[in-house]
């Protein structure tokens, strides 16, 4: 029995725009539904960082390895250190059931694009450059010259996330629960119409049991109207497939 999954769910944009703040988020808030493609990086691990949660910590040989065996879906280099994220990362993802996150800058966009992958595009942005520096000053993780190539390079993602077509939707990340809780609606309303058949992603056995999206996900509430869709449905952690 074939069925439709999830798309994957890319969160993009300048670094300290707030990617990673609001997948903690959803993560926390819906525990076990997301599931967050853990990037290899050679960068040093930043306090509190753990190896295989937050980033698979490699060097640059291991990295250059990885890469030459085609073992990346995307990969780039960023400030001095190459970011990549492995097609085993996602798989792993994907082999639990969960919906995949993939936290990725435009070079991984897109590189992403060029793959079967077929995610969901979310932009994140701060409301200027001059905020997005006081936060990264405030998360005291840059010094003055990796925080300038750090705005450098924003203003490119910026003008990037301008280019029509690239991403579904923008996201502005001025008061954090005002643009997680429009981060929110949109996934709502792109799964929606993901599990309505149009997402492209199939998987050709395994599911026993299929659950209504509004069941799964707490966020669609019980008045989401999925009905007269002959594949809706996303599948649960434990997988499977009802109804
Ligand atoms: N809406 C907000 N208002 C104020 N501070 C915020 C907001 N969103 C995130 N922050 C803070 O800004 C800093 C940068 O956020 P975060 O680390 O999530 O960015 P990022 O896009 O994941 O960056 P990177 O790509 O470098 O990992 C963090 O210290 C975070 O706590």
């Amino acid at each position: 029995m074939e069925a439709t999954r999830c798309r994957p769910l890319v969160l993009s944009g300048p670094s300290g725009c707030g990617k990673s703040t609001m997948i903690k988020k959803l993560m926390a808030e819906f525990p076990g539904f997301f599931g967050l493609s853990v990037s290899h990086t050679t960068r040093k691990p930043r306090l509190g960082e753990v190896n295989g949660k937050d980033y698979h910590f490699v060097t640059r040989e291991e990295m250059h390895k990885m890469i030459k065996a085609g073992e990346f879906v995307e990969h780039a280099e960023y400030a001095t250190n190459i970011y990549g994220t492995s097609k085993r990362a996602v798989q792993s993802v994907v082999d639990k059931n969960q919906i995949c996150l993939l936290d990725i800058d435009m070079h991984g966009v897109e590189s992403l694009k060029l793959t079967d992958l077929n995610p969901l595009y979310f932009s994140i942005q701060a409301p200027s450059i001059k905020v997005l520096e006081q936060r990264l000053r405030l998360r005291k993780t840059e010094n003055d010259s990796s925080l300038l190539h750090r705005i450098e390079s924003a203003r490119r993602e910026i003008e990037y996330s301008k280019k029509p077509g690239v991403f579904d939707a923008i996201i502005v990340n001025d008061v954090l629960e005002d643009a997680y809780a429009k981060l929110k609606e949109l996934i709502k309303e792109l799964c929606a119409e993901c599990c309505r058949g149009l997402c492209a992603t199939r998987i050709p056995n395994g599911c026993n049991k299929w659950l209504d999206i509004s069941e799964v996900l707490p966020m669609f509430g019980n008045n989401t109207d999925l009905t007269g869709s002959s594949s809706c449905g996303v599948f649960t952690p434990s997988g499977g497939k009802t109804g």
